[in-house]
This record gives C-alpha cells, sequence and structure tokens, in this order.
C-alpha cells in the first residue's frame, strides 16, 4: 500500500510547558502526526518548508531505506538542505514492523521540536508474539526555552557557553514549569495547553504502550505509579519479556511496553519522567494514568515518585544486560568480524573550541553531501584520508582529564568493504572536567546492529571479545553508552549508502560526536535531481 502525506513544516507560537515560545511544527502540531503503516508499505511525505528563514531535512529514524540512501534525511550526507519554500518529497518503504521515529536532522533543528511517531504494523496473516487490548504511544522529551540558534552559537564560542540542563520535560508535548516569577503573558501556569497529558485506562485490560525518547540531552526514567510494565519490544525488534517499575530510556530509542490496569479504579495515577545520569536540575514532569471512571483531571491522592538514583549506573546497567531477543526471534549474528574499530569519546579543545571527538577526530559535515560526492566524483570536497580505526589503547587513561591538544576537526569518512561484518566498540572516558563521564546514546543510520555487549572500565581486546553474547543479542538502532564504560556493536556493511553514526545527544553531534561509513556506494542507484542544489552538486544539478 502507499501512504500519502502532505506536511507543512513551520514556526508557531506554543506553550509546551506554560512558557510561551516558537516551536517547529508539522502542520500546527508537536509532536507531529503518527504515521501508521504496515509492514511492505510504501510511505510518501512531501514536506513544504515554511520556516521563513531555515533550511530543514527530516530523518526517518529506524528506517533503514533499503535501495533509497538519498532519502535518510539527514542534510550534508545524504541530500541537501530543503530551503525555505521549497517543497520536498520523502519516498520510502517500511520493511520491519515496529516503533519508529521522525525528526528533523540539519544543525540541532530537532529540539524546536519538529518530532513524532511511526508504528508500522505487521502483515496480514501473522501474528505478534503477545497480546494486547489497546495499542497507545508515548513520546518523551525535554524542553529549552532558549532557540537553537543562541544554544548553538554558544556552543561554538569562545568562552564556550553550554546548553545546560532543560527548562522542562515534556510527556506527550506536555510539561509544567515553574511560572511563578513570570509575567502571565509569556508563563500561564493555568493554560490548559500546558495541563499533564492523560492517558485513560478501562479496568482489567492491557495496553501496549509505545514509549519512545526526543531528547536533546537528558536520559530519563519513566514509571507508572504502582504499575509494572513488561518490556516486549525495542527499536523495532522484539524482546524477551521481562518486568520493571521504571523504564530507562536513552534519546532516539523506542520500546514498548504492556501495562495492565490492574490496580484500584477509584483513582487515578500519576507517570513520572525524570532525568538520569546527569545531576538532574529539571523538575520531573508528570501525566495522569486515568482509569476511565475517574474525572482525567483529578490529581491522584499520592506524592509523585522522584524516579531512581540519578547516579545509579548499575540500575542502568542491569537494564541494558538484561534486554535479549526474544525466544524464536532470534537474528543470528555472525561468530567473526571482518575489522574492529574502538572508538573513544573524549572532549577535546580544539584552537579553544570544546569539542567532542572519536579517536582524536572531531567530526564536522561538510558542505556537498557525500552521497552525491563520492556518486558524482567530487571526492575533493572532502578529507580523503580515513578517520582511525584505533586510538592509542595500550597508553590512554580514560579515567584522567586529558587535553588531547594533537586532536583535529575533519569531515573524513570510513569506508567500509560491502557485505563485510563491523565490530565497533564505543569506549566511554572522562570529560575535560575532573570525575565526570557521560552516557551517549549512539545511533546507527541505515542498520540495525547486534548488541553484543557493555561493561564499565577499559575493553580488554583479549577477554572481553570472549564474553560477548553471540546467542540472543537484541538488534537495535540506538544504545547507550554508559559513564566509563564500553558497548560492542556488529553489524553488516550490507545497505550500500553513506550513514552516520553519532551520539544523539544534539548538542554532542553538534560538537563533533559522530562519525560516517560509506558502503557499497557502486550499487546505489542515480540520484533523483530533489537531493541536489547546495555546495558543488549545484554543478551536477539537471533538473
Ligand atoms: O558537552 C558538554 O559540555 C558540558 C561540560 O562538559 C562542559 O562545560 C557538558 O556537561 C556536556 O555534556
Amino acid at each position: 500500500k502507499i501512504r500519502k502525506h502532505k506536511w507543512e513544516v513551520k514556526y508557531e507560537y506554543k506553550s509546551h510547558d506554560c512558557y510561551q515560545k516558537l516551536a517547529m511544527t508539522v502542520n500546527g502540531k508537536t509532536p507531529g502526526p503518527t504515521i501508521l503503516a504496515q509492514q511492505g508499505d510504501t510511505i510518501i511525505v512531501k514536506v513544504k518548508n515554511s520556516l521563513l528563514l531555515e533550511n530543514t531535512a527530516i530523518h526517518w529514524h529506524g528506517i533503514p531505506q533499503i535501495g533509497t540512501p538519498w532519502f535518510d534525511g539527514i542534510a550534508g550526507v545524504t541530500q541537501c538542505p530543503i530551503l525555505p519554500g521549497d517543497t520536498f518529497t520523502y519516498r520510502f518503504v517500511v520493511n520491519r514492523p515496529g516503533t519508529y521515529l521522525y525528526h528533523a536532522h540539519y544543525g540541532m533543528q530537532r529540539e524546536s521540536g519538529l518530532y513524532g511517531s511511526i508504528h508500522v504494523s505487521v502483515p496480514d496473516g501473522i501474528s505478534e508474539p503477545f497480546a494486547y487490548d489497546y495499542d497507545r504511544s508515548i513520546i518523551l522529551n525535554d524542553w529549552y526555552h532558549k532557540s537553537t540558534y543562541e544554544q548553538a552559537t554558544g556552543l561554538s564560542s569562545i568562552p564556550f557557553q553550554w546548553v545546560g540542563e532543560p527548562q522542562s520535560l515534556l510527556i506527550q508535548g506536555r510539561g509544567k514549569f515553574d511560572c511563578s516569577s513570570m509575567d502571565a503573558g509569556v508563563c500561564n501556569a493555568s493554560n490548559q495547553k500546558c495541563s499533564p497529558f492523560v492517558m485513560t485506562v478501562v479496568p482489567g485490560k492491557t495496553y501496549r504502550l509505545r514509549i519512545s525518547s526526543m531528547t536533546a540531552l537528558s536520559a530519563l526514567s519513566f514509571q507508572i505509579e504502582s504499575h509494572k510494565m513488561t518490556i516486549v519490544e525495542a527499536d523495532g525488534h522484539y524482546v524477551e519479556p521481562f518486568v520493571v517499575q521504571n523504564l530507562f530510556i536513552y534519546s532516539g530509542e523506542t520500546y514498548s511496553v504492556l501495562v495492565k490496569a490492574d490496580q484500584d479504579p477509584s483513582r487515578n495515577y500519576w507517570a513520572v519522567s525524570s532525568v538520569v545520569s546527569r545531576l538532574p536540575n529539571t523538575t520531573s514532569a508528570l501525566a495522569i494514568f486515568n482509569y476511565n471512571s475517574i474525572h482525567p483531571e483529578k490529581k491522584p491522592p499520592t506524592t509523585p515518585h522522584n524516579g531512581p538514583q540519578w547516579n545509579d549506573v548499575a540500575l542502568r546497567l542491569a537494564q541494558s544486560h538484561a534486554i535479549k531477543a526474544r525466544h524464536g526471534y532470534i537474528y543470528q549474528p555472525p561468530k567473526t568480524s571482518d575489522r574492529v574499530m574502538v572508538l573513544l569519546n573524549t572532549q577535546n579543545t580544539i584552537d579553544n573550541y570544546l569539542h567532542w571527538s572519536v579517536n582524536n577526530v572531531s567530526y564536522n559535515l561538510p558542505r556537498t553531501p557525500y552521497l552525491i560526492a563520492l556518486k558524482e566524483n567530487l571526492s575533493h570536497t572532502f578529507h580523503q584520508s580515513s578517520p582511525p580505526d584505533k586510538y592509542d589503547i595500550a597508553n590512554y587513561d580514560i579515567y584522567a582529564v586529558r587535553n588531547n591538544t594533537n586532536a583535529t576537526s575533519s569531515d573524513s569518512i570510513y569506508r567500509l568493504e560491502y557485505n563485510s561484518i563491523v565490530d565497533v566498540i564505543l569506549q566511554n572516558a572522562n570529560t575535560m572536567n575532573p570525575n565526570n563521564s557521560e552516557t551517549h546514546p549512539w545511533h546507527l543510520h541505515g542498520h540495525d546492529f547486534w548488541v553484543l555487549g557493555y561493561g564499565i572500565g577499559k575493553f580488554d581486546m583479549n577477554n572481553d571479545p570472549k564474553k560477548y553474547n553471540l546467542v540472543n543479542p537484541i538488534m537495535k538502532n540506538t544504545v547507550p553508552l554508559h559513564p566509563y564504560g564500553w558497548t560492542a556493536l556488529r553489524f553488516k556493511a550490507d545497505n550500500p549508502g553513506v550513514w552516520a553514526f553519532h551520539c544523539h545527544i544534539e548538542s554532542h553531534f553538534y560538537m563533533g560526536m559522530g562519525v560516517v561509513f560509506e558502503e557499497g556506494i557502486d550499487k546505489v542507484g542515480k540520484l533523483p535531481s530533489s537531493i541536489m542544489g547546495c555546495g558543488e552538486t549545484k554543478a551536477t544539478y539537471s533538473p
């Protein structure tokens, strides 16, 4: 089936957390409309950029774009940005069932509010390995009051101005900022638009709740008071079910949990989203889990739970370890790999600017998108040398503050042999601040990868690979790298195109925390002319 959507992207005044600011909307909404489809469908989205002064591009997060690498939607990698006033049509197949996302992928634009869900159902005649009565979804987010321009400018200034902790957390686009010291015209706590999100349930029924995170910075813990959640899906793959009280979720991840409305139906319950992994300076977001005979806005009689200790890494690591592919739905990983990369994540200063680097290279986007440069022989448009596969593993102390004055900025890319098996070990380290290492959710475009293992400390090249889970590893597209830890992934470079792999924290990718992979470029079909028009592609553009 073909599913057509017509979108207009523009800025509008919104009061998601009671504070009025410009938000980027799709057809007037943020979160934008949910795309509903069935496995095998073709999605066509005609996007009109009505932002007046800003380019845009939209990424279909978790959709591998097999055969359509030019519609991955990352400006500078797979396409030229969509200019104000222009219309651009994305067209791609959703090849797997599951819960996915879409969002702006141009600068730090995602955090302005352009995001939404994609739900892909199983083909007719196929049933899912779990039962539920209703399907619902919520997107968790964090929310800043400064514009993305102010934030990006601060990050690329001397002195460096950090974006700081978000002003609010949002549950399905709703949060509550403390307006008490502000003018009611700017921040009005009684505005209906920022009343808590309500999820109404029928006693005794089971809900599949699709929970996604689109945060700019925050790692979150989500829980529903008194109700247990059974995790059954992660990033579009079935999970061997396990029960949690709270779900840890990192930016770019999607989960489905089953929740049974099995508590006292004569009251409502709090659903709470709170910050973990960074010292919280943001109030938790509250939603109401509403039993249908009770008024939806009636406050639960209890005090909302604060969530787990923000710095309890062991608890978060335990959830990461607990996620396994579901029996009967295991995609067996290859037993060995052809290439092993160990990617050290550090902060660096380069010419006094603060950056993030991977193996001492801080990534920056080229003016001419790689996909076009590689197909049209415009190789002079980016650095041709490959960034290093490894760092100085023997001598680097991951617990020390290091200046790494030899770090460089580059738009160079890794070129992978088509159909080869690639291992990536992400190695975390100390930041430029003493005794500090952060959580980074890494997202791979164009592929799902097997998650072979996690650990804390320095990855041991001799012994840790022996502990890899090659039996039932989950496949994902986004995975956390825990503080001072390592995460090991394996994927097959079988999708011709150019694919980014980066930290899903908006400011971190902007500061250079990413790499780009190319594979099978000679197998990429004829590029559509709609992706051209910037950098040196103007010369090749023939309508
Ligand atoms: O990228 C970051 O910069 C700040 C801090 O390390 C420097 O002020 C921070 O907390 C980040 O995550």
